[in-house]
């Protein structure tokens, strides 16, 4: 897929993660949305990417991704302005073991939400356009991380409804691909005040930090990732692992066709 022209709409867009992503997809030529509940963040950064890429090119919404209304009023805001939705990165997301209902509505709730408003918009059965949906997950979304029990069990649900998406979207004929991202650890404020994040598993604070040793990458290097996600119309229904010392696809085993 090639990005010229192309509109795009990223969550949790004002900082980290979110923020390298808006700015690779406009360096390649999309139109970008940037949803976000830190609106000083948001609007700080739409003036400085709208003085970089052009007043026409970028919108910020201050949008929750846990409400359905505000959600459905973004992507209909984005539809009027830029004529469509081809791309959509489901990235907004949390981390607090004590806040841990909060963490399921805004990892999980928030990536299902997304993903049904965009479709409305996306579907070719229904008018769309088709294009691709990327939903950030995480390394704990393959594997368990023991200090936050919920955290990891948000990000392995992402990856499998962004699999059964895939299928579905594969076998209806939505014209949209599903892929999800899996980075280690990235430095940004996520992984700031880390104990307090942690809560009733604080105590596992050290085991976490074993794991962060083998290394933090940066939010560039998961932008790169996202931008082969989005482009390479082959990937659909993949988890690209991002990490310091490793990149690839996750190897899903396949289903037996017959039993043995
Ligand atoms: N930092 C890391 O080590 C890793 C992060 N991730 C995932 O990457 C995604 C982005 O996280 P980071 O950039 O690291 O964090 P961050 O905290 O730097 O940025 C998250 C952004 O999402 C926004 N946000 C949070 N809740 C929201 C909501 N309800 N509605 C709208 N916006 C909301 C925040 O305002 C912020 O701008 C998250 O899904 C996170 O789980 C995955 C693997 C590693
Ligand atoms: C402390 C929470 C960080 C939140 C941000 C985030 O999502 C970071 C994830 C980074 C790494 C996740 C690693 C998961 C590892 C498991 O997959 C498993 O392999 C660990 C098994 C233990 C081992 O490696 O020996």
């Amino acid at each position: 897929m090639a990005l010229s022209g192309k509109s795009a709409v990223v969550t949790g867009a004002a900082m980290g993660i979110g923020k390298a992503m808006s700015e690779i997809l406009l360096q390649n030529g999309a139109k970008v949305v940037l949803l976000d509940m830190n609106e000083a963040a948001g609007k700080s950064l739409q003036e400085a990417l709208s003085k970089q890429y052009g007043q026409d090119r970028t919108l910020f919404l201050i949008c929750n991704v846990e409400s359905e209304e505000q959600m459905k009023a973004a992507f209909q805001k984005t539809v009027e302005t830029f004529g469509g939705i081809d791309i959509l990165c489901n990235n907004a997301g949390m981390l607090n073991e004590s806040e841990w209902e909060k963490t399921v509505s805004v990892n999980l709730l928030g990536v299902i939400r997304g993903t049904y408003v965009a479709l409305q918009h996306m579907n070719k059965l229904t008018g769309g356009r088709g294009g691709v949906i990327v939903n950030t997950a995480s390394l704990a979304g393959l594997g368990p991380l023991p200090s936050c029990p919920v955290y990891t069990a948000t990000k392995h649900a992402v990856v499998g409804f962004t699999r059964a998406m895939a299928g579905a979207s594969a076998a209806s004929g939505y014209g949209i691909r599903f892929n999800a991202l899996c980075p280690g650890f990235v430095q940004t404020d996520l992984l700031s005040n880390i104990l307090a994040r942690l809560g009733p598993f604080s105590h596992l604070e050290a085991l976490t930090q074993t794991f962060m040793d083998k290394g933090v990458i940066n939010t560039s290097d998961v932008a790169k990732c996202l931008l082969e996600l989005v482009t390479d119309e082959t990937k659909n229904g993949e988890a690209l692992i991002v990490k310091s010392d490793l990149k690839m696809y996750m190897p899903f085993p396949t289903e037996p066709k017959t039993p043995k």
